[in-house]
């Protein structure tokens, strides 16, 4: 094992923090400016000693050659009708970006319609956010550079693909809903200060609505909705159905809740105007209401009021008090309605998540009767296109051994049944060999945790298989069974194991389920994560040395908080764009919507449970023998979700803490990526390169031969 020189990085001992009485010191506080010249030098010095570590694997061509082999396959997404026309996705297998097809109907030859690949040489312009109106003319789309949250929005006639010279900047985090007079499109920005091409870390405050008309400079667009007062406010849009309201779902945070305020478009005197004129039908965070549809003025909505399961309700804005509200559809104990669509007019289509695994039932929208359930195979809808107005939906389906299947259903019939519309194939993968079972093991309080395990059939359990263990673990949102070709390399190539673990944070049992893994119950998320990789080891799948832990975003806190807390447990960390540094993570960008699940330092008592588990304030020299795994850092100069300081942060007190330290012979490297961002919209070239990175360090650390 190499010992390790890491680099010297200025330690300023004199900048500190009193956090309510706590004095807390920051001393590599000045890496929070990514533009300063010693943090440049930083960021050249860590690359240059983990770039050779991983460059330097002896199989890394093989790998290479493995994943781009196996991630050459046609991937489509569900086709969708905008005016009389098809759209569709399709990445023909190594392209860098998903082009957009339209064809005149189902069967009829596909034109390029929108190629991203051809607005960047290497790829790191995405697509991000689109929007038909109503009559399927014209085309508004986020293109993001580098990952960037920061979009520039762009028209295109449709489905001719001529380009319009309408070009709308800084913009964010933003909702495109088009009146229904094909005249114009609400969308979002924020306020112009200084740089904002996503290497900046300045926080994002006083999210604005704005309308911009087509064929108009976007100096001229109205300022139509702002809350001066409210500066976390984020404002979601959405034009109704019927084209008559203008519906504006104001959030806070990351919350699944919502004000719900809404606009008469067809009663404004002179059209739309700045500062709109809104009636405040639900002026409180108490719950979410998502809008499903209308029928003159009685709305339809999916909630978690008094629901953490969610269920569907009717509100007649004639009659707004809620005493006059109606459930639709009652609440599900035992699953969670994740989402509801109005198809074929009067039906509605519900999707729930049982036990992780997701199921499809049709109701009437009238009476919201149970009419019939489209029987689907176990695993997730990723995806499901169809309108009010639609006669058909298409329904797109994965999982782990499924690559994807795409069916048509129509719903003019009484028993609406699934047909294949398009199969998605890879190529030489024999599926067969490997199977998937689901097993729940009990947390450090009892709970029971689900969590999937993939795996080569017959496998012998000797306690020293690879295995590659997966958590995310916060804010609302479930970790679902999905295809990933370069997983599948894993578990052929290195006969390894791979574990996805559904612990608390998430939204796999509705809203109970997240708030257990939120403010003071986040240690909850922890245990739940060191209880599945405990659960690994007892049953014989693995041993500590070969158990491999992968997280990103919040996922990356959970990797960081797990190897400070218990590092004898695992082999290998990969901790990709994590927040790291808990006490300020609300400063920078939109860290400050993430307050629902972490809590804010500002708070005292907030204070108090942050500084239990902060990854970057509990690092410190395991005890006896134990040393901190192999840990590698992912994050990129683009990532304006999770500003790269927090990793640079923690790399520098890690490497310093164990720096000397002789029984520390594991590497413990950061990599940072240029031109890339939080991992929206990267495209594949960049992919398969830091997969194969991650084999490389996998390999290289657990001492693997590679197999294949
Ligand atoms: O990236 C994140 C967290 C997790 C999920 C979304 N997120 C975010 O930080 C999303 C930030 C921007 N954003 C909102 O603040 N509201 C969203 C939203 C979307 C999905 C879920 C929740 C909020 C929005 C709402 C309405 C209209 C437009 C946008 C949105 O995109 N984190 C990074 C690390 C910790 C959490």
């Amino acid at each position: 094992d190499m010992e390790f020189s890491y680099p010297k990085a200025r330690r300023d001992e004199s900048v500190f923090d009193d956090y309510h009485g706590h004095k807390i010191s920051d001393p590599y506080r000045w890496l929070e400016d990514p533009d300063a010249k010693e943090t440049i030098a930083f960021v050249d010095a860590q690359n240059s000693i983990s770039h050779p570590f991983i460059e330097q694997c002896p199989h890394r061509q093989k790998i290479q050659e493995s994943l781009t082999e196996k991630w050459n396959f046609a991937k489509y997404s569900s086709p969708a009708e905008h005016g009389g026309s098809y759209y569709y996705y399709c990445n023909s297998g190594l392209q860098n970006q998903s082009v957009l097809y339209v064809q005149d109907n189902l069967k009829s030859e596909p034109r390029v319609f929108l190629d991203p690949n051809s607005l960047s040489e290497d790829g790191t312009l995405s697509i991000s956010g689109t929007a038909f109106s109503e009559d399927g003319s014209y085309f508004a789309y986020g293109l993001s550079k580098c990952g960037s949250d920061w979009i520039t929005i762009q028209f295109k006639k449709a489905p001719s693909g001529e380009d319009l010279p309408d070009t709308l900047k800084h913009v964010k985090f933003s909702s495109m809903a088009w009146t229904h007079d094909n005249k114009g499109m609400f969308y979002n920005r924020y306020p112009v200060e200084g740089k904002s091409d996503g290497t900046e870390t300045t926080t994002n405050l006083y999210n604005k609505l704005y309308y911009h008309r087509l064929g108009t400079d976007q100096d001229e667009d109205l300022l139509t909705v702002q809350f001066q007062n409210e500066p976390k406010w984020k404002i979601g849009a959405e034009v109704s159905v019927d084209g008559k309201y203008l519906l504006l779902s104001p959030n806070e945070g990351c919350d699944p809740v919502n004000r719900l305020f809404y606009v008469e478009l067809d009663k404004l005197p002179n059209g739309i105007t700045e500062n709109l004129p809104y009636v405040k039908l639900i002026d409180n965070f108490d719950a979410q209401y998502e809008y499903i549809t209308n029928e003159g003025s009685v709305f339809t909505f999916l909630t978690n009021l008094n629901a953490p399961k969610y269920k569907i309700i009717n509100i007649d804005f004639q009659n707004p008090d809620p005493k006059n509200w109606k459930t639709l559809v009652e609440e599900d104990k035992n699953a969670v309605l994740e989402w509801a669509s109005c198809v074929n007019h009067n039906k509605l289509v519900l999707c729930y998540l049982k036990d992780v695994k997701n199921k499809l039932y049709v109701h009437r929208l009238e009476t919201g009767v149970l009419e019939a359930e489209i029987p689907l195979d176990i695993g997730t809808i990723i995806g499901c296109s169809g309108r009010k107005k639609s006669k058909e939906i298409f329904i797109h389906f994965m999982s782990f051994l499924t690559p994807g299947i795409i069916y048509r259903v129509d719903m003019t019939v009484d028993k609406p049944t699934p047909e294949v519309f398009r199969t998605i194939k890879v190529n030489n993968f024999d599926f067969s060999q490997f199977e998937v079972q689901q097993v729940f093991y009990p947390s450090k309080d009892g709970t029971q945790i689900p969590m999937f395990l993939v795996h080569k059939k017959g496998l012998v359990r000797n306690g020293n298989t690879p295995t590659f263990l997966y958590g995310y673990g916060g804010f609302d949102i479930s970790m679902k069974p999905t295809f990933s070709v370069s997983r599948l390399v894993f578990l052929k190539d290195l006969d390894g194991v791979y574990a996805l673990a559904n612990i608390r944070g998430g939204g796999e049992y509705g809203e109970k389920w997240h708030k257990s893994g939120t403010h003071a119950k986040k240690q909850n998320v922890f245990d739940d994560f060191h209880a599945a990789a405990e659960y690994l080891i007892n049953q014989k799948y693995t041993c500590p040395k070969k158990l491999v832990i992968h997280g990103q975003s919040n996922g990356g806190l959970l990797v960081a908080a797990c190897i400070n807390q218990r590092p004898e447990l695992y082999g290998v960390a990969l901790a990709q764009v994590g927040v790291m540094d808990m006490f300020r993570f609300h400063k920078f960008t939109i860290g400050h919507a993430w307050t629902t699940d972490f809590g804010c330092s500002d708070i005292p008592e907030q204070f108090e449970f942050l500084k239990k588990y902060s990854p970057l304030h509990n690092i410190r020299v395991p005890k006896d023998d134990i040393q901190y795994p192999s840990t590698l850092l992912l994050t990129a100069d683009h990532d304006d979700r999770v500003v790269p300081l927090h990793s640079l942060k923690f790399i520098a007190e890690l490497q310093h803490t164990m720096a000397g330290i002789k029984k520390q012979s594991n590497p413990l490297l950061i990599k940072i990526d240029t031109k890339a961002g939080h991992g929206r919209g990267k495209p594949t070239a960049m992919i398969i390169q830091e997969q194969t990175d991650m084999y490389c360090f996998i390999l290289k650390t657990l001492g693997l031969d590679w197999f294949n």
